[in-house]
């Protein structure tokens, strides 16, 4: 999925703080959001790349555009190694675009390839959320493969056992928590950002 960037300079939105100062947001890297499945990553990375106004784009998005199936179809047909070796050409691609926000697959950053590339081009952003609350956002949902098992909250505790200690190798992280909107959670992440002149900065429109 790809949202316009509007424009380099994104002149701040009518429902931000700093509305009024002529003030605008200028990306110097790509943030990369990364965390386990039903963490947000794609619902905060479009609302994020929507405020900054910079181009959004998802890997399982671009993946199952070029494939022309679903994350779940491709598992079944073609397995992961096969679906893992299409996100890591995806990230890299996509790291190569001018600054914008890219949501990855929660399986992409235990890959040490995707990793390095990820901290070479751009910067690594977890979006933490506990088992609770991923396990309700994702409890519904049939579009996670790996999920497609006997006892799915049992597998999706696991991975989050086995994946935060990567997780946390991300250089900037965010909380998630229940009840925070996703307006709220990207304000959140938008306040860290403005902590790292290095990755985002406010300019006279
Ligand atoms: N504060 C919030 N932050 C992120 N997602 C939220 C929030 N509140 C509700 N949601 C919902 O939780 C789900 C998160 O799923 P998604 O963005 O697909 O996660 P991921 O891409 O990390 O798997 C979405 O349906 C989203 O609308
Ligand atoms: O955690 C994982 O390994 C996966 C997460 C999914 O993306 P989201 O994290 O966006 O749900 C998708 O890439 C695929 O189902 C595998
Ligand atoms: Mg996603």
């Amino acid at each position: 999925m790809a949202f316009p960037a509007r424009s380099r300079h994104a002149v701040l939105s009518g429902d931000d703080k700093r509305d009024g100062a002529g003030l605008a947001y200028r990306l110097h890297k790509t943030i990369v959001l990364v965390g386990m499945m039903g963490a947000g990553k794609t619902a905060i990375g479009g609302a994020l790349a929507r405020r900054l106004g910079v181009d959004f784009r998802d890997s399982d998005h671009e993946i199952e555009r070029a494939a022309n199936m679903t994350v779940p179809e491709i598992f079944a047909r073609d397995g992961e190694p096969f679906f893992r070796e299409k996100e890591a050409r995806v990230i890299a691609r996509l790291l190569q675009a001018e600054p914008s926000i890219l949501s990855t697959g929660g399986g992409a950053f235990l890959a040490e390839a995707n990793r390095t590339a990820i901290a070479r081009h751009g910067a690594a952003l977890w979006l933490r959320a506990d088992l609770d609350l991923l396990w309700s956002r994702l409890r519904q949902k049939t579009t996670r493969p790996l999920l497609h098992t006997a006892n799915p909250r049992a597998t999706l505790a696991e991975l989050v056992t086995r994946r935060e200690p990567v997780y946390a190798l991300a250089q900037l992280s965010v909380a998630s928590a229940p009840g925070l909107s996703i307006d709220e959670m990207t304000s959140r992440v938008v306040d860290l950002l403005l902590t790292r002149p290095d990755l985002l900065t406010e300019e006279p429109a």
